[in-house]
């Protein structure tokens, strides 16, 4: 089929090279749209729908690893379903700076919005774009949250901020109808969602808040919990710690985005709160554009289980369906039988929750049925939340205890490890003059852990930069101490090559103390 110009509607030989995605007669008409609204259109990407991820991005051309595929503003920021008190100006979190303040001069509640009531950081924030639109509503509803410090538990979450992202999605309908359409078109798993408890806690809580309390009867308790189930299936969460914010955002390009465990993206949130998604490796034309929604030190049961239980699916990405997850065999264990030959006991069928563990080697019997496996991970999870957190050497002492018996790269294990490294980091930080042998196992744990990045987060991955930091750190302690050898100071240079590269199109890297 020819392609029309997208200016005039004359026969197109000339497409934009940047998305392949619209056509031109010639040059003056290109360079016409791109000024009047290409330029901010112009993709990389196209969302296409199949059967097993639904709407997804594919690439539309060759993207380089370190490239920004987009970014994109939120339709709505705020709490979580329940949230510690926060400013809803601004997003802040209320508790940290109650406690800046003198211990004099606090008094037991925050400050609160002139209007309505709910706690803002101060008088500035009632003016905020965000918080001024749902204000009248809130205000005109008369009713008022009772929401104050605990001094006693920083961490206690208020659940009267349910209803402010549901609310502030609603009022969409009246300020951004078009945003508020594309809402509505977002998937839910609302069938599947309203069988578990929470469904119960919002149709019992939430409804009638929004309905009889704040007043807004034209939406139906249908509406209102698809539209919770929608922004459970779709919200971020964004965590910018050094501002206290920690909240969710709704995005509708983010609302597009696949699951894959070893994604090619990740994400940071810009200081307007757009989500930024940079590519981590190289992105071959038609190839899926795809986030992780999990965690990487997770085996594939643990993952699989956070996915359904979360996100409603079942993914069978190529982690899940490799029993050695990338050799790192992070879901197996060694096979007690087989001690002269070591082998592995791994999952039969990885995507089945009901399958049965097996000893690698053909010669050996030995398997465990899925809820001895399952008992075995809760044990050794329970083994690792019961640590205590400020001691390296509980830690130390849980590697010793297992790394025998699993693999050094099974997922528990590479917990242990990396609660290590940021425990080494911050007693580093706080202990005075720097001890040789803590940062040196540092720079080990380190560099065992990229090579289990670079199989299941390769590229500029955050796991792997965060690693790359902490090594950075490390060999810059050395070089400190005057204990760093030649080898370790050209390793030294490759990281901070590395690092600044990745720094160009990601700002949460802080390449400003890269001076030594
Ligand atoms: C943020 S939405 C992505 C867009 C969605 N596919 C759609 O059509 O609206 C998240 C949902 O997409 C689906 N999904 C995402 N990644 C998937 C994957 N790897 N396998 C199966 N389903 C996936 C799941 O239904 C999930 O709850």
């Amino acid at each position: 089929m020819t392609s029309l110009c997208r200016v005039c509607s004359a026969p197109a030989a000339q497409r934009c090279a940047g998305c392949q995605q619209v056509a031109y007669c010639g040059r003056d008409h290109q360079r016409a749209d791109w000024k009047a609204q290409h330029r901010d259109q112009c993709r990389r990407f196209k969302v296409v729908r199949n059967d097993r991820l639904g709407r997804h991005l594919v690439a539309t051309r060759h993207i380089k690893q370190g490239e920004i595929i987009y970014r994109d503003e939120p339709y709505a920021v705020g709490p979580k379903i329940a949230n510690v008190p926060l400013c809803l100006g601004c997003n802040r979190n209320l508790m940290p700076l109650w406690q800046q303040q003198p211990a004099g001069n606090r008094v037991d509640r925050f400050y609160e919005c002139t209007r309505c009531g709910w706690p803002l950081c101060g008088a500035s924030c009632e003016e905020s774009a965000q918080h001024k639109i749902e204000c009248s509503v809130l205000a005109a509803s008369g009713y008022r949250p009772n929401i104050r410090p605990h001094p006693s538990n920083p961490e206690h979450r208020e659940s009267a901020y349910c209803v402010i992202v549901p609310l502030r999605v609603l009022l969409l309908e009246r300020n951004a109808p078009e945003r508020y359409a594309t809402v509505q078109g977002f998937e839910s798993h609302l069938a599947e969602r309203l069988a578990s408890p929470l469904y119960g806690v919002l149709r019992s809580n939430l409804v009638p808040f929004v309905r009889t309390v704040l007043g807004l009867q034209q939406y139906s308790e249908q509406t209102v919990l698809e539209l919770s189930a929608i922004l459970d299936t779709n919200c971020y969460e964004i965590r910018l710690p050094e501002q206290h914010v920690k909240v969710r955002g709704l995005y509708p390009l983010g609302a597009m985005l696949s699951h894959d465990c070893r994604p090619n993206t990740k994400h940071y949130f810009d200081d307007r709160l757009y989500m930024v998604l940079v590519a981590t490796v190289d992105i071959p034309e038609g190839a899926v554009i795809h986030a992780s929604y999990t965690q990487p030190l997770l085996g594939t049961v643990q993952r699989r289980l956070a996915l359904r239980q979360a996100k409603c699916f079942d993914c069978a990405c190529e982690r899940c369906t490799d029993p050695s997850e990338y050799g790192t065999h992070a879901s197996g264990f060694r096979c007690p039988n087989c001690r002269r030959a070591p082998s592995f006991v791994l999952a039969a069928e990885p995507t089945n929750y009901r399958t049965i563990w097996r000893c690698q080697n053909r010669r050996c019997s030995y398997q465990e049925r899925p809820e001895q496996y399952v008992a075995r991970c809760e044990r050794l999870q329970q083994e690792l939340l019961a640590l205590d957190r400020t001691d390296p050497s509980g830690y130390e002492s849980f590697l010793t205890r297992h790394e025998p018996s699993l693999h050094r790269w099974n997922a528990y294990i590479l917990q242990a490890k990396y609660a290590l490294t940021q425990l080494l980091s911050s007693a580093r930080a706080t202990n005075g003059t720097p001890k040789e042998a803590p940062i040196r196992r540092t720079v080990e744990l380190c560099r065992d852990l990229l090579a289990v990045a670079d199989r299941l987060e390769p590229g500029y991955g955050t796991f792997r930069t965060k690693l790359l930091l902490e090594l950075w750190a490390a060999l810059g302690t050395l070089q400190s101490l005057g204990v760093l050898s030649d080898p370790e100071r050209q390793e030294r240079c490759t990281v901070r090559t590395e690092l600044e590269r990745i720094a160009k199109t990601d700002p949460t890297v802080d390449v400003s103390s890269f001076g030594g």
